[in-house]
């Protein structure tokens, strides 16, 4: 009779159990409905998972969707106003990020702002870093902002097939000079090569899911020469990698300075400033670490925008000529562009923003990490979800974006070719969201613009063609990842003029 009663009991509680996790699962906002224990861990594709969530969001009518991946929640953003709502209205909560043992422990990367967790540690490096990287500071880099560029068009018509090579030592260059001071070499640069090693080791340890660790954090405690626990191997590879990044050319900055020949840098005034009572060891340690963040932030995704630059460009010859003639009235061709030339040239300040929402260069930003329940639109959101805004849905919605997948640079313009001030917000969304927005914008906006003025004012980007004639396309693919790129295609660069060889030869040599 008893052992009935019991029976009786568990199967009551169960029931209600059940009821309970349906009304809590009803009350979630949409999304694939996924298996027991694994939940959506099979649905999510490898790559490219921004156009599955947008899809998604279609068809279960909903801006917000969730995923359950093997027990944690997941909630994916895929409108600007859901964005708005959350990130930015309600940032207090929705600024923390998901904490990675592989990054941030194994390879020890939690000197990296960008992976910290939302507190007085990150406050503190994002204030260091928004000193020298707010609207107006930015405004100081531009002579060298330009000078990299000046460079890019030379290495251009020295070696066009390595394109994507300059691009990369271009914004190296301009990072590592703004940050260090460090001049670096024509190429193959020790500084840069060190900084490369390291961002290939964190983009392999951030990539979210790809190790067991991630998920099982206990495993960090098994030992090296345990059989399976080579990541623990990779790591500690990884760890001497970004090390190096975060002290080679610190160290590079502290000798010259103690010899008086260092050059201006924000770490040159970081280390000018500090105050005697100070604990140095620990400031020096912020430092290092915001001046690497600015390497890791900014070379990738300035590489990233200028590569799908080249690409649309092959893509669209008529917006090419479009803007040529634009660069031809203002600057004339017996000169080089300069910033003082943007305010005229509006239709390459749109053709900017139209490079930046077609191949957005994060489709995902960087997943935030929801911090306390929340509820939006009746949906209840859990604490401890990882929350992704979809920046490819949000550049690619047709009610904003009308045909959304061609490149149309008129579209940020008003009828009489002035720039729209309707669309700040839209524009926005390419660097991400709420108090975790990318604090290097500025820079990053300025450096792609006079990259793709002065390329435009020198040379046609031509498709190019084989031994028979016949014109080479682009393939348009890009790798899929936390940065895309375009994967790898032919481009001409044919110069403009007779005289554009000289024209960068002065350039050059205006801007040294
Ligand atoms: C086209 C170029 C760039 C794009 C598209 C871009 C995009 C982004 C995105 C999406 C985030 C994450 C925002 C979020 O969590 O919601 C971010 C963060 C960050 N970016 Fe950028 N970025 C660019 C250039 C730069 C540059 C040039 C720098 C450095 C000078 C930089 C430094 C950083 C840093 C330090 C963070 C971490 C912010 C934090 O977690 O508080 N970025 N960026």
């Amino acid at each position: 009779m008893i052992d009935l009663q019991v029976v009786a009991l568990c199967v009551t509680a169960a029931l209600a159990i059940g009821v309970f996790l349906r009304q809590r699962r009803r009350s979630l906002p949409p999304g694939p409905k996924g298996i027991p224990v694994l939940g959506n861990v099979f649905d999510i594709p490898k790559e490219f998972e921004w156009i599955a969530y947008d899809r998604w969001s279609r068809e279960y009518r909903s801006d917000v969707i969730y995923l359950n991946l093997a027990g944690t929640p997941v909630v994916v953003v895929n409108s600007a106003q859901a964005a708005h709502e959350l990130f930015e209205k309600r940032s207090l909560l929705y600024s923390d990020r998901v904490r990675l043992p592989m990054l941030n422990e194994l390879v020890g990367c939690n000197w990296h702002f960008l992976f910290m967790d939302y507190g007085d540690d990150w406050r503190e490096r994002r204030r260091v870093f928004h000193q020298f990287f707010h609207s107006n500071a930015s405004v100081g880099y531009r002579p060298r902002e330009l000078k990299v560029a000046r460079e890019l068009l030379s290495r251009l018509l020295e070696s066009p097939d390595d394109f994507m090579t300059h691009l990369r030592h271009m914004a190296g260059s301009l990072i590592l000079g703004v940050t260090y001071g460090i001049d670096v070499q024509p190429s193959n640069d020790p500084y840069i090569a060190t900084a490369e090693t390291a961002l290939h080791a964190i983009s392999m340890a951030g990539n979210a899911g790809a190790y067991l660790v991630d998920y099982i954090p206990i495993l960090k405690y098994v030992p090296s020469w345990f059989p399976g626990a080579a990541f623990k191997r990779q790591a500690a590879e990884w760890k001497k990698a970004t090390d190096a990044m975060l002290e080679r050319p610190f160290k590079a900055v502290t000798q010259a300075m103690a010899e008086g020949k260092a050059h201006p840098s924000m770490i040159a005034s970081l280390l000018t400033e500090l105050k005697e009572d100070e604990d140095k060891d620990r400031k020096e340690k912020v430092f290092s670490g915001v001046a690497a963040a600015a390497y890791t932030g900014g070379s990738d995704t300035t590489v990233s925008a200028l590569g799908s630059f080249f690409l649309a460009m092959l893509l669209y010859p008529d917006i090419q000529r479009k803007a040529q003639i634009e660069v031809d009235r203002v600057v004339g061709r017996d000169r080089l562009p300069d910033f003082s030339d943007e305010p005229s040239l509006p239709y390459v300040t749109a053709l900017v923003k139209e490079v930046l929402r077609w191949r957005p260069v994060t489709p995902l930003a960087v997943p935030h990490r929801l911090t306390s329940d929340d509820v939006y639109n009746g949906y209840h959101l859990p604490s401890g979800s990882i929350v992704v805004g979809n920046v490819w849905a949000i550049l690619h919605d047709e009610r904003t974006f009308p045909d959304p997948e061609a490149f149309v640079p008129e579209r940020w313009l008003n009828e009489d070719g002035s720039l729209r001030s309707d669309m700040r917000d839209a524009e926005l969304a390419a660097f991400g969201f709420g108090r975790r927005i990318c604090p290097g914008r500025y820079m990053a906006v300025a450096s792609v613009w006079i990259g793709i003025a002065s390329v435009l004012s020198t040379f046609d980007l031509l498709k190019p063609r084989d031994a028979n004639g016949h014109i080479i396309e682009p393939s348009g693919d890009y790798y899929s990842g936390l940065v895309t790129y375009p994967k790898p295609f032919r481009c001409a660069f044919k110069p403009r003029s007779e005289s554009t060889v000289e024209l960068i030869h002065n350039g050059l040599q205006e801007s040294d």
